[in-house]
């Protein structure tokens, strides 16, 4: 993989994405973002995961704004900002299943995906931005504004995970275990979730949160002409 000087802001809060990414031996800093992600009534998965990336991005760069350190520190103009959701999808198309609210949240999902295929999405969406020069800065709502999108490209990787049947007692178990909660679906299939998958078809990575291999050609092709360039592994 050929260093590239641009900077990349994986912004998120996911050590999972951080470890994925970390994995393609490439520079990158992190940014933890919060935003609401709930979904709206009757919201269409891709209308929710799409909506998802673009507020995390959009909450990254108020975040930059807010602190300028960034230019402080003499880092580059250029900045690409990754930001990534994931969710699952039952066969109707329709239902998302997002982190369990509670213990009943995460049961009535599991239910649905029992003996059954649901999908695992991975939205990413990349977008370069740009420092303004010095002195341009301006101000808007009473926040600086110290950066201008320049580029902005989204992918959605789709995952089809198979679960075995699920018993009452394995639900009780799994959930003690307090791995379900911060994850989409409530389970990790890089985790005690493995026993339950019987098979997937597409993408191991997307469904960890971070499809690498789609990633990776998304900051390709977002460096492509400049003297940027991130070449794969
Ligand atoms: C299905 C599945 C999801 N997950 C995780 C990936 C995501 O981190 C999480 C879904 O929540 P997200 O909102 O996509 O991500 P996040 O809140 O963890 O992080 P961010 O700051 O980037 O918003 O579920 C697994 O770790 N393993 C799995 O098998």
């Amino acid at each position: 993989m050929k260093r590239r000087a641009m900077d990349i802001i994986l912004a998120s809060g996911s050590p999972r994405r951080r470890e994925l990414l970390a994995r393609a031996q490439l520079d990158f800093r992190v940014l933890s973002v919060d935003i609401d992600e709930t979904p709206q009534d009757d919201e269409l998965p891709k209308d929710y995961i799409e909506r998802m990336v673009a507020t995390k991005a959009m909450a990254a760069i108020e975040q930059l704004n807010g602190t300028l350190e960034i230019d402080e520190n003499g880092t580059n103009e250029l900045i690409i900002i990754l930001t990534s959701d994931t969710i699952g999808v039952l066969p109707d198309g329709k239902t998302v299943l997002v982190k369990p609210t509670g213990h009943d949240h995460a049961y009535s999902m599991w239910q649905q995906m029992s003996d059954n295929i649901h999908e695992v999405w991975t939205a990413v969406q990349a977008t370069k931005i740009q420092r303004l020069p010095k002195g341009t800065e301006h101000n808007a709502s009473e926040r600086t504004q110290a950066f201008q999108i320049i580029d902005q490209q989204q992918i959605t990787e789709r995952t089809a995970v198979t679960f075995i049947p699920l018993t009452t007692e394995m639900m009780s178990n799994y959930w003690d275990s307090g791995e379900p909660v911060d994850k989409a679906g409530g389970y990790g299939i890089q985790g005690l979730g493995a026993a339950w998958v019987s098979r997937i078809n597409g993408s191991y990575t997307n469904v960890v949160g971070l499809p690498l291999a789609q990633t990776l050609a998304l900051i390709k092709d977002m460096t492509e002409g400049s003297e940027d360039i991130v070449d794969p592994l």
